[in-house]
């Protein structure tokens, strides 16, 4: 059985069918990319595997656990670094990370030991005692980054993980995750960025319509990602413009 695993999923928001026939799994030791256009299903789909909503029909699991049924259980389990979230604008990192280690049930030992280890990582020890509303976007980001993988999660959710970081901590990032998932763990990263994905994934799934249109390991044929990408997306894509749809009728 895969920690990632999804079957049958539907989600549907009024009139709009965002997931729609969704199937895949990740296995330990995956570093899996999600890569679909804009409003493909990625985020719904990641909502529906961290217990954020419930799915209308389907099952999805997480280390075995039912984010549906036990959303608590799975989101205690798992990291997740969601889009487009920031800090608490009135909390230093110091501060927001001893609350993530207490919710975590992480020693307060601990909880400082890693988040030393992660201000290093990623260049912001002059800021631990900064409010998160004076600091600058990437250095929130990697905020949100430490508190994804403070307490060591099997299974962690990253939503655009580079998204407002600098080129030298985009190069320790992905070198991280690549290291992360080789360690009998599971990272799953939704991503535009094909360029990265083809560099860091182990396994792509690309997603059009609210599901997986085609899915490949990396690395194992000479076709370009981004040619895989286009040849399953574009089409769909320029087929769906009203011009197009105009020029068949
Ligand atoms: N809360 C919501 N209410 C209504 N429609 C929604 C809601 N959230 C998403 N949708 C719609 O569902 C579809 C899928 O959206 P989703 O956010 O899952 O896509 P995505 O692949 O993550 O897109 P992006 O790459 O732009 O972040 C889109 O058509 C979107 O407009």
């Amino acid at each position: 059985m895969g920690v990632i695993q999804v079957d049958g999923l539907e989600k549907s928001y009024d009139a709009v069918r965002a997931v729609d026939g969704m199937e895949f799994r990740v296995e330990r030791g995956e570093l899996f990319g999600f890569l679909g256009p804009n409003g493909a299903g990625k985020t719904t789909t990641i909502r529906a595997l961290t217990g954020q909503i419930e799915p209308d029909e389907g099952t999805v699991r997480v280390l075995e656990t039912d984010p549906v049924e036990e959303p608590i259980e799975t989101r205690r389990r798992v990291g997740i670094l969601p889009e487009q979230e920031s800090p608490p604008s009135f909390l230093t990192p110091r501060e927001f990370l001893a609350f993530v280690g207490r919710v975590r049930d992480l020693e307060p030992a601990t909880v400082e030991e890693r988040t030393a280890i992660w201000a290093e990582r990623l260049g912001f020890e002059s800021k631990l005692e900064t409010l998160h509303t004076d600091l600058s976007r990437g250095q929130q980001q990697k905020v949100m980054f430490a508190q994804a993988f403070l307490h060591d999660p099997d299974v962690v959710f990253i939503d655009e993980p580079l998204a407002n970081l600098d080129p030298l901590v985009q190069e320790q990032v992905k070198r991280f995750l690549v290291d992360y998932a080789a360690d009998d763990n599971a990272v799953f990263v939704s991503t535009h960025n094909i360029e990265v994905a083809e560099e860091i994934c182990t396994r792509v799934g690309i997603v059009a319509d609210g599901r997986i249109v085609t899915e490949r390991s990396v690395g194992t044929t000479d076709e370009p990602l981004l040619e895989v990408f286009l040849e399953h997306v574009e089409g769909e894509a320029v087929r769906d413009t009203p011009a197009v749809a105009q020029a068949q009728r």
